[in-house]
């Protein structure tokens, strides 16, 4: 288990983690996202005890970490894969870490042959490919067998296969009930690899929770050449309704324009990319300048497109609902599409305000 309680490090005048707090248990694997510069090397070098907070604290094991008795058999950590004597052999590296933690020789050949490096044990690590170096650096990280493992971006340099290994070989340890907290800043790759996310941006704690609370609650595209009697139809029956491709990636500038943005809080904030609250207050009648007029059943002539035919996107109901509304309003259906805004879209939207270095939207911002 690891907690962190009010962690805060700050670099200057840089505020690289501000007030951080969560837990990672034993028996998930915790991802911990979010984009360049979050702050999350930052916060596992102050978990590991490298760097000294400014504020607050960070236990592993029910204490800090400098205080752990035989700190590589409780925790393995892979933070900078390329930490490695290039002139010494991939056996020799880990040999001579475990020498200097009390650790029984065996683990080398263990480890060597878990990570897929056996075959080239005794080569240099200074020839070693940075998949090599990761896998390497996990070896390294697995040694001490330990009950914790912070693994800090573990598949950079990864190439397809390794990636999937990777994700196997995590599942594989949280399912023996270690601790595993692994940073990542691609939501795609760590929805399939965590079942916990703790999400940061600027230091800050921008949400946390399971990932299938991440993901974006349906929407049901709707096809329809009598656009403007089904929204009405939907819209009496509590659904949000608005025409596709008007607010950019589908629920997910919705939620940014109804939440203010940056610094989304937890779960709540989460939901808001695709739909609730947040999705209304879009697409009611003071709906933000980008969809204004599309709230309801007004504004529904500006769907129809070519030949009269209307493309919207329907949120709050389920496809069948939206069969059934239009069957009972009369109204002719050319699609029907059951679908979800893609994480990626949610993880964009959480940390839009959050990336420390993008690209500007216009010649003012
Ligand atoms: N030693 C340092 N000296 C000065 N600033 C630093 C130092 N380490 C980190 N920073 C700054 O602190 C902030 C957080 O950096 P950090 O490396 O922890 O983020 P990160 O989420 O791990 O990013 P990345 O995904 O790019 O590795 C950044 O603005 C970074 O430039």
């Amino acid at each position: 288990m690891i907690r962190v309680r009010g962690l805060t490090k700050r670099y200057g005048t840089v505020l690289a983690v501000d007030d951080l707090t969560f837990d990672v248990h034993p028996g998930v694997v915790t991802g911990f996202l979010g984009p360049n510069g979050a702050g999350k090397t930052t916060a596992m070098r102050a978990i590991l005890g490298l760097d000294r907070p400014d504020a607050g604290e960070a236990t592993v094991l029910g204490v800090p970490y400098p205080r752990l008795p035989a700190p590589m058999r409780a925790t393995g950590a892979l933070l900078d894969a390329g930490a490695v004597h290039p002139r010494r052999t991939a056996r020799d590296h880990l040999r001579c870490l475990a020498r200097s933690n009390g650790i029984p020789a065996r683990r080398v050949v263990e480890v060597l042959d878990q990570v897929g490096l056996a075959a080239v044990a005794g080569r240099r690590a200074g020839g070693f490919s940075l998949g090599m170096r990761q896998r390497l650096g996990i070896a390294a990280a697995l040694l001490g067998d330990p009950a914790v493992l912070i693994l800090d971006e573990p598949v950079n340099g990864l190439d397809p296969e390794g990636i999937v290994w990777i994700r196997t070989l995590l599942r594989g340890l949280s399912a023996e009930g270690r601790t595993v907290l692994v940073s990542s800043h691609l939501m795609a790759e760590m929805a399939l690899t965590a079942d916990h996310l703790v999400v940061v941006g600027r230091g800050r704690l921008i949400a946390e929770g399971p990932v299938d609370g991440f993901a974006a609650p349906r929407e049901v595209l709707v096809r329809t050449p009598d656009a403007a009697r089904l929204a009405r139809a939907l819209t009496a029956a509590g659904a949000t309704v608005r025409p596709h491709g008007a607010a950019g990636p589908d629920g997910v500038t919705a939620g940014r324009d109804a939440t203010g943005a940056s610094g989304l809080p937890g779960m709540d904030g989460m939901a808001r990319p695709s739909g609730g609250p947040g999705l209304d207050a879009v697409t009611g009648e003071a709906g933000s300048g980008e969809t204004a007029g599309v709230s309801g059943a007004t504004g529904m002539g500006e769907m129809a497109g070519a030949g009269g035919e209307g493309v919207m996107v329907v949120i709050g109901v389920t496809a069948a609902e939206v069969g059934r509304l239009a069957a009972d309003a009369g109204a002719v259906l050319h699609e029907l599409t059951p679908r979800r805004a893609s994480l990626e879209e949610a993880f964009m939207e959480l940390t839009r305000d959050s990336v420390e270095y993008g690209v500007t939207e216009g010649p003012n911002r």
